[in-house]
This record gives structure tokens, C-alpha cells and sequence, in this order.
């Protein structure tokens, strides 16, 4: 496996009574924790994006749910009060399957051990944080050995160790293929209005030493039209059985560029992120966040007439994609093949 550092910091914390929350929204400036005893806590910084990241909310959601069997469990009620607080849970944020797909591991469990819950649900908790990182260091090194000699890559929001339980999926690839020698050249657009790009993965690269050159999203055009770009890398926050893919906004628009300048794209994700239950990537829902997001800074009078559109995913075609990497597999060319060989 890799020995490529990654890392120190961690998005997820887990104490064994609580969870500690790295809050991301006060990145790079500030390395702060908050700490949740309780799911509706943890619902709460999903919510509000203290943590983010498909892989790493659904983590999130898992210990949430451990908390809530913590602070109920063996009340005669116990598990509607747990049932409600999943459901908060889940409520929280809707694009992200690796949620729903923790949420319903944990659920599944609960039933399977109404007797004795706490130790079963607090073991598959760490073990779901644990299998993440170690499916982000085998997707790294798959998706390495698929980069060959590409010697420049642009990557899009934030999918690295901050968003997954460690190394990252679309960074993890980076990672590891820059730890071979390969890569020469790393861009990172910022990736507005949250601007994930330019406050976590630059900051996240440049922590393990890795070089980094951040962009406006919009210089991404002229960078494959008068750059060396081989790859545009990125993760995924729901993939369909098609290989459609939603991922945070602003992917659809590099993947249609890329495929206008002749750049090869690469979508990075651990097996819970696919959706099989989609037949394409029509059915997603997308996240639309408060207007506030984007007109915070600039029209401050709450009279204002501006209003704002924030939808912060899309959803690119499989056919604009050329690889899809989990830590199962691998498919080149989704738009022809699909994506049932990677179904768990
Ligand atoms: C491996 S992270 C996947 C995905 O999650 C991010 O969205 P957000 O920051 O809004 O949680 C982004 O879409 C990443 O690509």
C-alpha cells in the first residue's frame, strides 16, 4: 500500500462518547473542533457544512447515529427516539448517497441487535471510517497506475482527506501519483462560492508538501486551451447505473470543456457512492443552498431586490467521462460500458 504521507489533520474525531468536527468553513485560517454528543448535534454540522464531502458526511452520520443510540438506548423507547434522529440524519443534506447509504447500514443493524445495540453499532461506525481510508489509499493507487506519465492535472472542489476518512478519492489519486514522480504540474480551480478549492485543497496539498496552483474557475478554459492539461481528476457525490455523475457544481461545465480541448477526465469515488436504484442521473436531487452563499459579502442590505441561484452540484454524462475508479475496479469509457461492474 502507499506510503505516501497524508494528511495530519483530520475532518472526524471519534471519541468513543463523541465526535469531534473538524469545522471546515473556518479553513485555512483556523483549526478549530467542535464536539457533538448527540445525532441531531451531528445533523447539524452536516447541515451547515463543518463537515462536507460525501464520503466524510456519511462517517459523519454513522458515529451520529451511535451517539443517539448512546444518549437513548435502553429507554422503553429507545429506538423511535434513535428512528427519529436517523430521519434528522437524513434530512440533512440530499446529493450525497455515501448518507444514506451509512444511514442505512446502521439501521440495518439496529434491527439485527434490538438486545445489546450500543458495541455492534459503534464497532460498524469505525469500521465504515476505517474501510474509507483504506478504500481511498487502493482507489489512489489505481487511479495512479491509469494517469501513467500525465505530467499535468486539474482537479475541482475539495475531495481529499477532508472529505473522506483520510487521503481522499480525487487527491488520493493525485497523492499517490505524485509520490511516483510523475506528475509535474497540479491545478486547483477554487471552486466558488464555497470556495473548497482554494481554502481546503490547496491548503490540504500544500500541508503534505505537494505543489499546488489554484485558479479562478473561470481560467480553467483558457488553461486547457493554452495548457498541457492531461487529466481533469474529481470525485463524485451520487453516481447512477449509467455512470452519470453528480458532483459539486461547476464539474458538467470541465467535463464538456475537456471534451472540446481533447482532456481525459477522471472521476474518483468509493463504492458507496454509487446509486444502482438510478437508472440515470436524471433522477439525483440537487442540493440548492441559501441564496446568502453567494450575495453575503456584496449586497448587504437585507431589502435587496438581487436574489440568487445556488445549486451546488450538477450532474456530468457518462459519455463525457473517461474513467470511473473505486477501490473495486475500474471502467474506462462509462458511456459505453456502464457501471454494473463496480456494484458491490
Ligand atoms: C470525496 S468528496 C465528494 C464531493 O463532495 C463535495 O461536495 P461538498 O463540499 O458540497 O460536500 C464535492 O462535490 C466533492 O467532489
Amino acid at each position: 500500500m502507499s506510503t505516501t504521507p497524508q494528511l495530519s489533520v483530520q475532518a472526524l474525531l471519534w471519541t468513543g462518547h463523541s465526535l469531534k468536527v473538524l469545522d471546515q468553513r473556518l479553513l485555512p485560517e483556523h483549526i478549530h473542533y467542535d464536539e457533538y454528543q448527540d445525532g441531531p448535534g451531528v445533523a447539524a454540522a452536516i447541515r451547515a457544512m463543518q463537515v462536507r464531502g460525501a464520503p466524510a458526511i456519511g462517517i459523519a452520520a454513522a458515529y451520529g447515529v451511535v451517539l443517539s443510540v448512546q444518549q437513548h438506548f435502553p429507554a422503553a423507547d429507545w429506538q423511535s427516539r434513535v428512528a427519529a434522529d436517523i430521519a434528522t440524519l437524513a434530512a440533512s443534506r440530499p446529493t450525497a448517497v455515501n448518507l444514506f447509504w451509512a444511514l442505512d447500514q446502521l439501521r440495518q443493524l439496529l434491527a439485527e441487535n434490538p438486545v445489546e445495540p450500543l458495541s455492534a453499532v459503534t464497532e460498524l461506525a469505525i469500521n465504515i471510517h476505517q474501510e474509507d481510508l483504506l478504500a481511498n489509499q487502493a482507489m489512489g493507487e489505481r487511479g495512479a497506475d491509469i494517469l501513467g506519465d500525465a505530467k499535468a492535472v486539474l482537479t475541482h472542489c475539495n475531495a481529499g482527506a477532508l472529505a473522506t476518512g483520510g487521503y481522499g478519492t480525487a487527491l488520493g489519486v493525485i497523492r499517490s501519483a505524485y509520490q511516483r514522480g510523475k506528475l509535474e504540474s497540479i491545478y486547483a480551480d477554487e471552486t466558488r462560492p464555497w470556495l473548497q478549492g482554494a481554502r481546503l485543497t490547496a491548503w490540504e496539498l500544500a500541508q503534505d508538501g505537494i505543489p499546488v496552483t489554484l485558479l479562478a474557475d473561470s481560467a480553467a478554459a483558457w488553461l486547457m486551451k493554452t495548457g498541457q492539461i492531461d487529466w481533469i481528476i474529481v470525485g463524485a457525490d451520487r453516481i447512477a447505473a449509467n455512470g452519470d455523475v453528480a458532483n459539486k457544481i461547476g464539474t458538467y461545465s470541465l467535463a464538456v470543456l475537456a471534451k472540446y480541448h481533447g482532456v481525459k477526465l477522471m472521476v474518483a469515488a468509493p463504492s458507496s457512492t454509487f446509486d444502482f436504484s438510478l437508472a440515470d442521473g436524471s433522477g439525483i436531487e440537487i442540493e440548492q443552498r441559501d441564496s446568502q452563499e453567494l450575495l453575503h459579502k456584496i449586497y448587504l442590505d437585507e431589502h435587496s431586490r438581487v436574489t440568487a441561484w445556488n445549486p451546488v452540484f450538477d450532474v456530468t454524462p457518462a459519455a463525457l467521462i473517461t474513467a470511473i475508479v473505486t477501490e473495486r475496479g475500474s471502467v474506462i469509457n462509462p458511456g459505453l460500458h456502464g457501471v454494473k461492474s463496480l456494484a458491490l
